[in-house]
């Protein structure tokens, strides 16, 4: 899945909005996942997953971070997130669906903390974006 040079360039312009926010949106995101899709809860039975715990937050930290090399490297995500690829696949075994669900969430963050830059064009790109990160994320298992 390739973006086109004007979808680059629209996530380039969110992400650097983001970034200022960045921990907050990784933990809301992980929040509204877990919320709304509490089968994903069981791959952080180790975790407190209560709302603002210290560990939801980290882990959100570290999230928004990896997306962060992935747009600093928009033109070889594979490269950039190659360790995490096998991370997810061989060690964690997450099922592939839930990178469309943690994908979706980090949308909606997204879209619920900066309104006015959310345009279709933006929806679109970053949606993009989202999918061949969570490609590069599952490559693995085939
Ligand atoms: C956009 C997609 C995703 C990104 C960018 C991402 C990123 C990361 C990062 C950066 C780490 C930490 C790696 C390290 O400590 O070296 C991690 C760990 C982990 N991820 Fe993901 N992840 C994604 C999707 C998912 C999904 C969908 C799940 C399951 C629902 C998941 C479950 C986990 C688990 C269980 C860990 C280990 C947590 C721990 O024990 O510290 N990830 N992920």
């Amino acid at each position: 899945m390739t973006l086109t040079q004007a979808e680059k360039a629209a996530v380039v312009t969110i992400w650097a909005k983001v970034a200022t926010q960045a921990d907050a949106i990784g933990a809301e995101s992980l929040e509204r996942l877990f919320f709304s899709y509490p089968q994903t809860k069981t791959y952080f039975p180790h975790f407190d997953l209560s709302q603002g715990s210290a560990q939801l937050r980290g882990h959100g930290s570290k999230v928004m971070s990896a997306i962060g090399e992935a747009v600093k490297h928009i033109d070889d995500i594979r490269r950039a997130l190659a360790k995490l690829s096998e991370l997810h696949a061989y060690i964690l075994r997450v099922d592939p669906v839930n990178f469309k669900l943690l994908s979706h969430c980090i949308l909606c963050s997204v879209a619920a903390h900066y309104p006015n830059d959310f345009t279709p064009e933006v929806h679109a790109a970053w949606d993009k974006f989202l999918s061949s990160v969570s490609s590069v994320l599952t490559e693995k298992y085939r």
